[in-house]
């Protein structure tokens, strides 16, 4: 907590305003503000300034419109529009612009205003609420927003008019807008562009434009450091500047593994609040090349075969993924290949999930600041053919598998969990689709399926391709699929992937188990 809260914590204000035309007492105190109707039927109200995105004045001529209230300035003019201005002794209310979660994970912008006779007590009101707010310095003020027009349902830039510039306006926060206009515009702009007035980072677009942005970032930050990404074993520093993601693409794996849903304007809102959680990135490399960072899963066979085909596809939207993944399915095709991993002691087949508060990736965050990351373990090798081969470095929920491929993975506790699909029949490849779908089932509970907790692993194809150095170049050789790494083809088949603990800080609260969700926060006696 900066000085500045510290000192606003210790004020106390307390009063009655007019609220929804009831009578309340409001108090604020210690970053809350309470108020609770005078008369009956008694109800209670409490709001954390930490919840706050704006306070403002209501000005006289809105109050007139609304409430037949004539305002006038000295010489008996209308007031002037100029809300934000230091207020002219004629205030008779407030608005409160506040986050509050609604249902299913979902948060919501909402207002409360409080009208007072007195101007004076408006303005004391305001000024306080104001400077707790201008405390709260983590919340970015100034933001690199890149929006991909591309991605998703080509609709980017609508959601940008729509829902996230009205947010923007109220919260005060200065967006630089760069809209993409290439695969790879925002990591190659990240590598050059001036820091100096910005203090965070979002996208709005799909994984893969999140992963543009933190593969561009984290490279910049090794260049400035003179650290050479292409060393597998090199130890990356986490960059100043936080990233958020808005969702604008097809599956939007990592919104929803952030918020628990993949709503726009509750992306927005945990953007503008400022907190922010430490998030493991995997770099994956291949005859000491760094190929890139990913954040989301890694996958080989059905994945990657589903990705290189529906590619062509396109044009469909997101429905590209279900044809595709319907003849890759159909086809069910089989991987030959060895996977050497650095085991982690802790399961991945068991729980806690990784929700708001997570003690797990918390106690990494300790580690990760009084020491590098450990490498003792024991490795394992596993060989066999493969329906497919994943390294999931989050759950990997969305909408359509809200459990995701491994439910007990964390954002920041340095850990992939590797999960083995044996090849099998379509019967059982049917019973593994259904799982995917599950609520409460997780897919490696069938027997065909293998999950494994790792800090590191390499894989190698069986039979092994000879390397061609040119990892972009589109390469069909039978019995060897490609990887799909966050959702972009990778050639390579031989690799090594590291996990880096909590390299990057992304804007989120995390969200709560089910039964600890906050509802109303309005108590009616
Ligand atoms: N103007 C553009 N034209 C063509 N491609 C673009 C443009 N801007 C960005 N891209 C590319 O679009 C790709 C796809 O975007 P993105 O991953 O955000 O959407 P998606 O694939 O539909 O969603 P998801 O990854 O969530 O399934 C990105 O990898 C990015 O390189």
């Amino acid at each position: 907590m900066t000085d500045a809260v510290g000192q606003m914590c210790d004020s106390v204000l307390l009063s009655t305003f007019l609220i929804r035309k009831k009578k309340c007492r409001v108090y604020f105190h210690r970053g809350t503000l309470i108020w609770e109707t005078e008369g009956a039927p008694y109800t209670r109200s409490t709001l954390p300034l930490a919840d706050v995105v704006a306070v403002n004045y209501v000005h006289e001529q809105d109050r007139s419109l609304c409430c037949g209230f004539q305002g006038l300035d000295d010489e008996g003019k209308p007031l002037s529009a100029d809300l934000a201005s230091t207020p002219p002794p004629r205030h008779h209310a407030f608005v409160l612009h506040y986050a509050a979660p609604t249902t299913k994970n979902r948060w919501r912008l909402q207002t409360v205003t409080l009208n007072h006779t007195d101007p004076r007590q408006i303005a004391s009101w305001v000024k306080t609420i104001r400077n707790y707010l201008a405390g709260l310095t983590t919340r970015p003020k100034r933001l690199l927003l890149f929006v991909n027009p591309y991605g998703g349902k080509q609709k980017g830039m609508k959601i940008y008019e729509k829902q996230v510039k009205p947010l923007f306006e109220i919260a005060g926060i200065d967006a630089k807008i760069v809209v993409t206009q290439r695969p790879n515009h925002a990591r190659d702009a990240l590598l050059t562009f001036s820091f100096d007035n910005i203090d965070g980072i979002a996208c709005i677009g799909g994984d893969g434009t999140f992963a543009e942005v933190f593969n561009g970032l984290i490279l910049r930050t090794a260049k400035d450091l003179g650290i050479d990404h292409n060393d597998p074993e090199a130890r990356l520093p986490t960059p100043e500047l936080r990233v958020g993601v808005i969702p604008g693409g097809s599956t939007d794996t990592m919104a929803y593994c952030f918020h628990g849903t993949t709503d726009v304007p509750t992306a927005v809102l945990h953007i503008i609040l400022g907190d922010s959680r430490g998030l493991d990135l995997c770099s994956v490399h291949s005859n000491a090349t760094l190929l890139r960072y990913y954040s989301s899963v890694i996958s080989y066979g059905f994945l990657g075969d589903v990705l290189r085909d529906s590619e062509k596809f396109r044009w469909m939207g997101p429905k590209r993924y279900e044809y595709s993944g319907f003849k890759k399915f159909m086809a069910n095709k089989g991987y030959e290949g060895e996977i050497t991993l650095l085991a982690d002691n802790s399961s991945a087949a068991v729980g806690p999930k990784c929700w708001s508060n997570c003690e797990r990736c918390d106690m990494h965050r300790e580690m990760k600041k009084t020491k590098d990351a450990q490498q003792e373990g024991e490795w394992k090798t596993f060989r066999g053919k493969f329906f497919m081969v994943n390294g999931a470095n989050v759950s990997c929920a969305c909408t359509r598998s809200p459990n995701g491929i491994s439910p007990f993975s964390h954002l920041g506790d340095g850990c992939v969990d590797i999960i083995l699909f044996k090849h099998t029949n379509m019967l059982n490849n049917f019973r593994l689709l259904l799982r995917l779908t599950s609520k409460d089932k997780a897919v490696f509970d069938l027997p065909f399926v293998e999950i494994h907790r790792a800090r590191e692993f390499t894989f190698r194809s069986l039979p092994t391709p000879v390397s061609q150095g040119d990892f972009s170049t589109p390469r069909l050789i039978p019995g060897v699929s490609v990887w799909n790494c966050d959702g972009e083809v990778q050639w390579e088949t031989n690799m090594r992937v590291r996990v880096h603990c909590q390299l990057l800080q992304v804007f989120t609260r995390g969200f709560p188990e089910a039964e600890q969700r906050q509802g109303c926060r309005m108590c009616c006696f």
